[in-house]
């Protein structure tokens, strides 16, 4: 897959219009970015609600239906959808932010994220989210430009301003340098010309026997 193009790809897209930001519109015939886009809209509408105690257990025994219709269709990880898009935002892990990585060279990599309410702290970006953003866009990087297997080793980041909920920031990541096996990465986050976090992380490449669990399906 040519990354450059990953700002167009199905799922990928945001619709201006919708009343609730966080929730991409899909393409027609893209079904599990469809059942994504339904997964952030359960996140973000739960995170928001209030339900009466009545509503909560009405709730609760519907999601266990969807969880056990869900369940049929288990596989094993190197199977699953979820993680394995890398064509959508957050590559279909709802877990994760819905990171838009839209370029990466061998040196650098630029991305956009928007969060909602459901990766709040308080009104504004939980500090554990900030840290899985960066991740995300620098282990892109470190094991981009078909660089050998690398994994995190450390992550170091900075909060330098309260990341605001609802609108875009802009991520990116640089290629510092690399030393053996070492390989050195910086971060950034901002809100226009504000500076919300700053990183700074080790990836360290992996020999051999490290990467037994790692498959085809890792690489973008
Ligand atoms: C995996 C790839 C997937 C990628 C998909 C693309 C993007 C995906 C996006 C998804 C993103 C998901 C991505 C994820 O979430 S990756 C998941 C999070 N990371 C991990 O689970 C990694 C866990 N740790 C390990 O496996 C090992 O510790 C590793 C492999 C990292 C090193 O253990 P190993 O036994 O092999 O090496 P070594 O101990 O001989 O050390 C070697 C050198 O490194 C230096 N050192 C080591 N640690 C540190 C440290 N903390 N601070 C400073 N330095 C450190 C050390 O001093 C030495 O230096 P020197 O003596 O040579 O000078």
């Amino acid at each position: 897959m040519d990354i450059t193009q990953q700002s167009t790809m199905p799922g990928d897209i945001w619709n201006p219009d919708w009343n609730d930001p966080f929730v991409p519109t899909v393409e027609p015939n893209d079904a599990f970015a469809e059942l994504v886009s339904a997964v952030h809209e359960v996140q973000e509408a739960f995170t928001r609600a209030r339900p009466t105690p009545t509503d909560c257990a009405a709730l609760a025994t519907e999601l266990r239906a969807v969880a056990a219709k869900l369940k049929m269709f288990e596989v094993g990880e190197d199977d699953q959808l979820a993680g394995h898009r890398w064509d959508l935002a957050g590559r279909g892990q709802v877990m994760a932010p819905p990171l838009r990585i839209e370029e990466v060279t061998a040196t650098t990599a630029k991305g956009r994220v928007t969060v909602g309410r459901f990766h709040s702290g308080r009104y504004a970006m939980n500090g554990g989210v900030t840290p899985l953003i960066f991740d995300e866009i620098m282990a892109r990087l470190a094991n981009s430009a078909g660089r050998p297997w690398a994994r995190t080793a450390s992550l170091d980041v900075d909060f330098r301003a309260p990341a605001p909920l609802d609108v875009e920031l802009r991520v990116q990541a640089q290629f510092l340098r690399q030393d053996g096996r070492k390989r050195y990465m910086r971060g950034t986050m901002h809100h226009g010309d504000v500076l919300v976090a700053e990183a700074d992380g080790l990836w360290v490449e992996l020999k051999p026997e490290q990467t037994r669990n790692i498959s085809e399906r890792d690489t973008p």
